[in-house]
């Protein structure tokens, strides 16, 4: 095994180490002034990133690619192959973006011979993609708080560019290396980024265009962003100034596939913010009486035969069927305890490779220990980090399980093949993803399940999934969990976050959902009647903001929808009557060039607005103990009574030193009152958090 592009005693340095490490590898080639591989050469292969699943015990199937030939996709594979257009796919959850992004990939990769880096936003999805995060074809920090504002990001990237032809040798993607970039969940990047991605890539592949001509194929789910109810109106990716021209092709997938036809149509509706009441209605009565049927359905498939049982008792097994089918969905606060317990029972494990830390000190080793360890988290995999499942607790399958050995599925994919993997004689799946059972019993490797919708008693053993770089197969991590998702953890944000697979037996309730777009966001997630029960909707669908504003905009606009029915619209940003038919035209304008300050009940510019804020920021002043606006400071400097008598002789707290130094020194009175500025905590509302969040990605 060679380590490319280091300078020569680097690279002699980590030569030794890891071959040190790693006795069965060739002897290194220290004379050709590395040259890179024939792999490393392959079209498509470089930095890819293998995620493979032990097959020993139960195979989990964590690659899930049933539809990449189906015609829906091949349509949208057909309209990209034509044009040179960027595209980006929006939609909800379970519309395929994630599939027609991998399927556009390939095509790109194998029929027009393109370099494709796979790449996600999302950690979880990028390994459903098979590929990386956007974060490490970058060259960025994967755990980094604090984004840096757009000139250092842009200095970032050019580094990164230059250390991957330099010292890297091409071993992984960089916006030069590749013509193509799939980007899914493009709604988790900040404007900053995609606005550095493209002045860098500009500069660096000296090419005016978009991108600087690098074919980008994104996806986004604007509806699932993290917004809340009293959220800003600007400031989002789909309000950049140039981001049509970045995406001339956009489309709007509508399908929800595998969901029932009208319950699809409830969700687009909850999405959109156009439910009726009698939308609500048929929504909680028909998901409340299909899901009782299901749960009596069960029950008597379960005892059939046994029909002495008295009436009584019969009652009482359908109540305690209906109590057992609907867990309630908690909300975020009490959930948080259940995500994070503090004492797991379950940790997820996660073996690095040997002499990692000697692998670190060569540049390329430290950013591929760094790009592996980042994507084996459990997390990464669907999986939880920490799981707290007891005897009686119910949770829910995270992969499908399959019923034979993984063997034929691997050449199957190796091969390259994309058709599915059970004409390829592939196993086949034995246990549904998100089938909910019971536990009985809980072993050091393994947690006996009863599924009683399938009337199975199942050993689930840990699955083992092993992930390495395809050009340095030496660098391993095998992590190592439970594939489990207790139902207890069931929330809105948690729902939307962490699982894969659809949710089936629990109730949406309306009083618990707190945050924009929850209802829509969980409807999308189940696929019939008889997997929820919606209750107290009417209540919540009351409330301002439960509708992300600016994201129905965009969509309305994507689909060429009217935002409303009525001759005249209000507009959230300028809070002013503009008519229907210029509303988009308008709110473009708006958004790009006012705000409203809720101080002043005015518009103040954008250009203005981040010193106007600055006038409302409050502080404390420590003498008085009083709260007070950054305006009225000067005012009551002068006229605040406890500072007054600080410098007078009968203060008796102001030491005699202090007030010598202060005469000698000219000080008045007025410098010396003190000011503390409030903690983020303290204050209302961060107004100018948020106002200097949208002039930061906007200017
Ligand atoms: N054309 C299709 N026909 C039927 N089912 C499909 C089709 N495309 C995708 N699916 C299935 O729909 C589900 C969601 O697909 P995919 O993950 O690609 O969508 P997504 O929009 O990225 O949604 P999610 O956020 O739920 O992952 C998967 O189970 C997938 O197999």
């Amino acid at each position: 095994m060679r380590i490319r592009g280091a300078n020569t005693s680097v690279q002699a340095t980590a030569l030794t180490t890891i071959m040190r490490w790693c006795n069965s590898v060739a002897a290194p080639d220290t004379t050709s002034e590395s040259q890179p591989t024939s792999t490393a050469l392959k079209r498509g292969t470089r930095g890819k990133i293998v995620r493979e699943v032990d097959p020993r015990g139960f195979f989990a199937d964590i690659h899930d690619w049933h539809h990449l030939a189906s015609p829906e996709t091949t349509s949208q594979v057909r309209v990209a192959l034509k044009t040179k257009d960027n595209m980006l796919f929006c939609g909800s959850q379970g519309t395929g973006k994630l599939t027609v992004l991998r399927a556009i990939g390939e095509a790109l990769r194998d029929e027009q011979g393109l370099e494709v880096a796979f790449t996600s936003f999302d950690p979880l999805r990028a390994h459903r993609l098979d590929g990386i995060l956007v974060h490490h074809l970058l060259g960025l920090r994967v755990n980094s708080d604090e984004l840096p504002v757009q000139e250092q990001l842009e200095g970032t990237l050019e580094r990164h560019v230059r250390l991957v032809s330099a010292v890297y040798e091409n071993a992984v993607h960089s916006i030069v290396t590749c013509d193509a970039i799939i980007l899914d969940s493009l709604h988790l990047a900040p404007c900053v980024i995609l606005r550095s991605l493209d002045a860098v890539c500009r500069r660096v592949r000296n090419n005016p265009e978009p991108f600087g001509g690098l074919r980008v194929i994104a996806s986004a789910d604007f509806w699932a962003m993290n917004v809340h109810p009293g959220s800003d109106t600007g400031g989002y990716l789909f309000q950049l100034p140039d981001w049509d021209r970045l995406f001339p092709k956009q489309l709007y997938l509508p399908t929800i596939y595998g969901q029932d036809k009208e319950l699809g149509r409830l969700t687009d509706a909850a999405l959109m913010g156009t439910l009726t009441n009698d939308d609500i209605a048929t929504l909680q009565t028909k998901s409340q009486h299909t899901m009782v049927d299901a749960a009596h359905a069960t029950r008597a498939q379960v005892h059939s035969g046994s029909a002495e049982e008295d009436d009584k008792k019969k009652q009482q097994q359908q109540r305690e069927d209906k109590r057992r089918m609907m867990t309630p969905m908690l909300d975020a606060s009490k959930g948080q305890f259940e995500i994070n317990p503090r004492f797991p029972k379950q940790p997820f494990t996660l073996h690095n490779p040997p002499k990692a830390v000697h692998i670190k000190r060569v540049e390329i080793g430290n950013f591929l220990i760094g790009m592996l360890y980042t994507s084996a988290f459990a997390e990464r995999y669907g999986m939880l980090g920490k799981l707290k499942l007891e005897v009686g607790n119910k949770a829910h399958l995270v992969f499908p399980l399959m019923k034979r050995a993984a063997s034929n599925y691997s050449k199957h994919k190796s091969a390259g093949s994309s058709s599915s993997p059970a004409a390829a004689g592939a196993p086949v799946v034995d246990i549904p993803a998100g089938v909910v059972g019971e536990v009985v019993r809980i072993h050091e490797h393994r947690i006996t399940m009863l599924f009683p919708s399938l009337q199975r008693t199942v050993d689930i053993p840990r699955v083992r999934v092993t992930t390495y770089h395809s050009e340095y197969p030496e660098l391993r991590y095998h992590t190592e969990q439970f594939p489990l998702y207790p139902r207890t953890m069931v929330m809105p944000r948690t729902i939307i976050r962490d699982q894969r697979c659809r949710l089936k037996g629990f109730m949406i309730d309306g009083r618990r959902m707190a945050d924009t777009n929850d209802l829509g966001n969980l409807l999308s997630k189940v696929q019939h009647w008889s997997d929820f029960q919606a209750i107290n909707i009417r209540d919540f669908w009351k409330l301002e903001g439960i509708v992300h504003e600016p994201t129905r905009i965009f969509y309305c606009k994507l689909r060429s929808l009217p935002v409303s029915r009525s001759s005249e619209l209000w507009c959230k940003n300028c809070k002013g009557h503009v008519a229907s038919k210029e509303f988009h035209e308008h709110w473009m304008q708006c958004i790009r060039s006012v705000r409203w300050c809720g101080e002043c009940d005015a518009t103040v510019p954008l250009s203005k607005l981040e010193a106007h804020m600055e006038k409302h920021q409050v502080v404390l002043c420590i003498d008085c103990g009083q709260a007070i606006e950054w305006k009225n400071w000067e005012a009551h400097r002068l006229a605040c009574g406890p500072m007054m008598r600080e410098l007078s002789s009968d203060n008796d707290f102001l030491p005699d030193v202090t007030r010598r130094i202060a005469v000698e020194l000219g000080l008045d009175k007025r410098d010396l009152h003190t000011v503390k500025q409030l903690t983020k905590s303290v204050l209302p509302k961060s107004k100018k958090e948020v106002y200097g969040r949208t002039m930061q990605s906007l200017h």
